[in-house]
């Protein structure tokens, strides 16, 4: 089997084992499951105003008793602030939340800005056994997100990340596309990790914001700055306690705030930023060795996508590129009756 074919089979054994398409769990469950460990649900917030209040009540109802003789599921719900200059703070502390600045997560440290440093002073914020992170831009979200979540962590040995997946519409002003949200994901993340970390490309929304991991995990890994966060915890994650540490759970539809492709371009790069370094060291060849460009040189790139029944699919699509040689060296060569290196010769 080449190289690609032996990293697309482990591939697929992992997205068989740790993919789960269905969630059969209730929080009931999961109170059982969880024992003496502490749950918490950390928001990171900028400028969310008019979306973090929604986000917070629909994860509340997880922090009241979950059945007689039952205690929470959820034992925190604290949003983390990211130096937001609108009415972020007060309006989560009305609906219910804990609200910590970073300052006050961390006071020892300086602040920088991005949404990787929020998330991992938010390890600092709360003193939960499992975090479970998910995006204050939701809209039309609800606690099975989090049930969802904990399910794999709380029940299942040696999972320590589980990322959420979902159908993303994109809204526009005046309508509604079923798909195309996740521009970033399809056209930067999904590829990139195709190339050089093929052992990720089981999971259908590598950047999504809505995760859970253990303590025990997040403490060990470095936090990316910025928007590279996601896609820096699985290449950490994959390289600390491998894939199988890693699961994901349909939760079905995430709509959320939509910005601008100029500021994802921005995003994008501190995406490549990260991938590039955590994975510069790997020459191609070991690349390959791991299901990544293929002996053509090619690379094996698997989308998601959802069928009439609304089940996932995959669609994988080999994509090959051809560097062509410098023109000035094939004109040369042609003039001297030789034939240009690099340029494949046409059959009889
Ligand atoms: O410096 C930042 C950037 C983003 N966020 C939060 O991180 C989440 C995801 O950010 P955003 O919606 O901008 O990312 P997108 O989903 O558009 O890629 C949101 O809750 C933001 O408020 C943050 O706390 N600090
Ligand atoms: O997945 C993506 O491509 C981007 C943009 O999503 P949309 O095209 O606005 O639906 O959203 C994600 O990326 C961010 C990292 O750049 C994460 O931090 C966000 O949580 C996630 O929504």
């Amino acid at each position: 089997m080449s190289g690609a074919g032996a990293g697309r089979a482990q591939v697929d054994d992992w997205y068989a084992r740790r993919t789960w398409h269905d969630v059969t769990w209730s929080a009931t469950d999961l109170v059982r499951a969880k024992g003496d460990r502490r749950v918490a649900v950390v928001l990171p917030a900028l400028d969310e105003e008019t979306t973090v209040a929604g986000v917070i009540r629909a994860f509340l109802p997880l922090t009241l008793r979950q059945g007689p003789g039952l205690g929470p599921l959820v034992d925190d719900v604290v949003v983390v602030d990211s130096g937001s200059t609108d009415r972020t703070v007060e309006v989560a502390r009305a609906a219910g939340a804990r609200v910590v600045t970073r300052e006050e997560a961390l006071p020892e440290v300086p602040v920088r800005p991005g949404k990787g440093e929020v998330l991992w002073r938010a390890l600092r914020a709360t003193d939960a056994d499992v975090v479970v992170y998910a995006d204050s831009d939701l809209v039309d979200v609800h606690a099975s997100l989090v049930v969802g979540l904990l399910g794999p962590i709380l029940r299942e040995e040696g999972v320590h990340l589980v990322k959420a997946f979902y159908a993303r519409p994109l809204r526009l002003e005046q309508t509604t596309q079923r798909a195309g949200g996740g521009r970033v994901t399809e056209l930067l993340a999904r590829p990139a990790l195709a190339t050089f970390a093929p052992e990720l490309g089981g999971i259908v929304q590598p950047l999504g914001g809505e995760y859970a991991g253990t303590r025990e995990l997040l403490e060990q890994v470095p936090f990316a700055g910025g928007y590279g966060v996601e896609v820096g915890l699985l290449l950490d994650t994959l390289a600390l306690v491998g894939l199988d540490a890693i699961a994901q759970v349909d939760v079905g539809v995430r709509k959320h705030r939509h910005r601008d492709l100029l500021s994802l371009g921005v995003a994008a790069q501190e995406i490549m930023l990260t991938i590039a370094r955590r994975t510069a060291g790997l020459e191609l060849a070991r690349a390959v060795a791991r299901g990544g460009p293929g002996a053509d040189g090619g690379v094996d790139l698997v989308q998601f996508d959802q069928g009439p029944d609304g089940r996932w699919v995959q669609e994988t699509t080999h994509v090959m590129v051809h560097d062509r040689p410098p023109m000035a060296d094939v004109t040369a060569a042609l003039r001297a009756g030789a034939w240009p290196a690099g340029v494949e010769q046409r059959s009889a």
